[in-house]
This record gives C-alpha cells, structure tokens and sequence, in this order.
C-alpha cells in the first residue's frame, strides 16, 4: 500500500466512485486519529487538532488552507481558540473519495511538523 502522504489528489467528478468497504479499511489505518462521520447522509473524515492558544489554531488553519489551494480540494475548518476541526469529504461525489484520505494525512503531516516547531 503506498503512503497516501505521497499522493496527489486527482481532479474529481461527479461520476467519480466513493471509496469501497475494503479501500476504507486500508487507508484508515494510515488516518487513525481520524474518525468517519455521516452527517446529512454524507460520509466524512473528521479530526479535531489541540493548540495552545487561538494564534496557533489560526497558523494551522492557514497552513491547511494552503494545502488545500495546492491540492484543489478543499476542508470544512473550525477554528476556535486551542483548536481545530478539520473535516474532509468529496463535494461532488456526496461523500469519500481518495482525495479525503490523502488530505488527512497531509493534514496530519501539517499538524506534525507543526507540534514540533
Ligand atoms: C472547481 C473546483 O476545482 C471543484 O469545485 C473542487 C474544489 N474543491 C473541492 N473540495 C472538495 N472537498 N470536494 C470537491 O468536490 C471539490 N471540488
């Protein structure tokens, strides 16, 4: 299984395929910290990230803000005071593309690089 850290997110339609049973079970285990919510009868990947005030919370959001321009698929984001809420789904698709899972992994390897600065 490559690393979905490595992947890039591929140009998405709305006759794209969700991801199946079996593909979520293999990418889940490189997002563990991240859980599968189905709101509005949409599957999404769902994290909330701790910080230690609103500037840092704030640096993150802006840090995922500019992955996402990069990748051109874009975050539901809460960001409060000490943190993050971070959600990840296929607009187009009403649900869980490939795209999400590489997301919140590089969202993971933001929050990382972050926590170690
Ligand atoms: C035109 C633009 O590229 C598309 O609307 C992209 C933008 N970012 C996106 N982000 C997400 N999460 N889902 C999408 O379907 C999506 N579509």
């Amino acid at each position: 299984m490559d690393e979905l850290t490595q992947m890039k997110c591929e140009a998405c339609h709305a006759g794209a395929p969700k991801v199946t049973a079996e593909e979520v079970e293999i990418y889940r285990r490189q997002v563990p910290n991240w859980v599968i919510i189905e709101r509005d009868n949409v599957q999404r990947l769902e994290r909330v990230y701790k910080f230690k005030d609103f500037v840092a919370a704030l640096s993150f959001t802006q840090k995922v803000g500019r992955l996402a321009e990069d990748e051109g698929h874009h975050p539901a984001l809460l960001t409060e005071w000490g943190s993050v809420g971070v959600a990840w789904w296929t607009h187009k698709i009403h649900g869980l593309h490939r795209n999400d899972f590489i997301m919140a992994a590089k969202t993971d390897e933001i929050y990382h690089d972050f926590a170690a600065s």
